[in-house]
């Protein structure tokens, strides 16, 4: 912009020489509305004018937010320090002096278009990272060699419920259980002793506080920042999905696809625990072992998918009695089922083996060839031991299983029940010797 037309058209014919597009104005007001319009990357910008002067056009120039970021030379005949100074404090780059020397002209274009670009490539690089933190499905934590934490991403705020003011000044070890809280603040210390010897903390499964009390689960990576004060970035994955999936695979690794009841696996893990439980408290421990009657005839007669189903029934009748946190009711392996009582004595647990016969017997499921029952029947073993030491499971199973067949042999649809374990064994070896 230069109100005398021999300036305009010099520098406009140098301009466009260099391969500039240009636009030219003789007037601030002009001016102006070019810049809004055309967002030019330079303005160069005369200061002596009538009407609105260079000063004036520039100051409108900063204060519109579409033209505040153009850079403006200044072009002058009035090169006092004052005036210099006073271009530079309402926001010029630079300062040219009257008459122009076109070739200072052109290199201090250039070298204002290289600042420019340099900034801007700065700038978008700084305006991109911000987006991708921003738009991280991850939650980042950038946290201080003390545990605070620095700076917080959205995706943090909606993992944690905090907001990213509650978050920014708060120290990790608030978030974590106590004892892996300690293991990170060890780390961060050792590091922010020998930043030589930093490494990854590498990634695990933590459990989060979030704001309202509830526990997340979330895997965190930790790596140390080279930079000048010793600095972390955690990276925090929400795993509560991944956790639900692997908790509904461990569930069904545990239950039988047919009955749905506890499947073996499950019932050796869980006889295993009580086992231990009982010979810790000195209470007694009754296993039940259950086999339907002449089940290899009633799939003859009415099909496996009857037999399929019949087995249903029979595995909803045991498990309706398995009813306390210690009882336990599986399908052990075919038209086999077993039941654990812990802390049950040998009389209870006859009892209860009685009522479940009674109940299958009672669902009137007919067996028309079973020589046993019009219905479908049930033989019964129950043993009971009181674990101790030399005593082993296997010899419980063997014990029920004896009995189980005791009651095939005496006619089927019964209980039969023993004792079992070292203090029985001696017992019987005590009435021997007393003979
Ligand atoms: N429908 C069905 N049948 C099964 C399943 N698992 C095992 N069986 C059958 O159960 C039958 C068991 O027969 P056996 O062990 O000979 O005994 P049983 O016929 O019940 O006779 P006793 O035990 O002596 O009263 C076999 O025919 C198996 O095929 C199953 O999942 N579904």
């Amino acid at each position: 912009m230069d109100d005398a037309p021999e300036n305009l058209s010099a520098l406009r014919s140098m301009m466009v020489q260099q391969g500039y597009q240009t636009f030219v104005a003789n007037n601030g007001e002009r001016a102006l509305k070019i810049a809004r319009r055309v967002h030019p990357d330079l303005i160069l910008l005369d200061v002596i004018m009538p009407g609105m002067d260079g000063l004036e056009t520039c100051r409108q120039l900063k204060n519109h937010a579409s033209t505040q970021r153009i850079p403006v030379i200044f072009m002058s005949a009035k090169t006092d320090t004052e005036d210099v100074v006073a271009g530079f404090d309402i926001g010029a780059v630079d300062y040219i002096s009257k008459p122009l020397r076109m070739a200072e002209v052109c290199a201090r274009v250039r070298t204002q278009l290289q600042i420019r670009s340099r900034s801007e490539t700065q700038e978008e690089q700084a305006e991109r990272l911000r987006a991708i933190v921003n738009s991280m499905a991850e939650g980042l934590l950038i946290i201080e060699a003390d545990g605070r934490i620095q700076y917080a991403n959205p995706a943090c705020v909606n993992y944690l419920g905090y907001s990213e003011q509650e978050l920014a000044g708060r120290n990790i070890a608030e978030l974590l259980n106590p004892m892996v809280a300690q293991e990170y603040l060890d780390y961060f210390r050792r590091y922010a002793a020998e930043p030589e010897s930093a490494h990854s903390h590498g990634t695990r499964e933590v459990i989060i506080r979030h704001r309202n009390g509830s526990s997340v689960c979330m895997d965190l990576t930790l790596t140390p920042m080279v930079l000048r004060q010793p600095l972390f970035v955690g990276l925090l994955h929400d795993i509560t999905h991944h956790k639900q999936s692997e908790d509904a695979l461990q569930r069904a690794a545990m239950i039988d696809p047919l009955t749905k009841i506890a499947n073996r696996r499950h019932f050796d893990s869980f006889i295993e625990k009580e086992w231990q439980r009982a010979m810790r408290s000195g209470l007694p421990l009754s296993l039940v072992v259950l086999d339907v009657d002449h089940f290899k005839l009633y799939n003859d007669t009415l099909g496996h998918p009857a037999g399929d189903a019949c087995l249903q029934q029979v595995a909803q009748a045991i498990a309706a009695h398995a009813l306390r946190q210690t009882d336990l009711a599986a399908r052990y392996g075919g038209e086999e089922f077993v039941l654990l009582f812990a802390e049950t004595d040998g009389a209870t647990a006859l009892q209860l083996a009685e009522a479940i016969r009674a109940r299958i017997e009672g669902l009137q499921i007919p067996h028309p060839r079973s020589g046993t029952s019009p219905w479908l029947t049930v033989s019964i073993g129950v043993a009971t031991t009181y674990p101790r030491h030399l005593d082993s499971i296997e010899s419980l199973f063997v014990a029920a299983d004896r009995a189980m067949y005791a009651a095939k042999e005496q006619g089927r649809n019964q209980v039969q029940a023993t004792q079992c374990g070292s203090s029985s064994a001696m017992d019987a070896i005590k009435a021997l010797v007393m003979r």
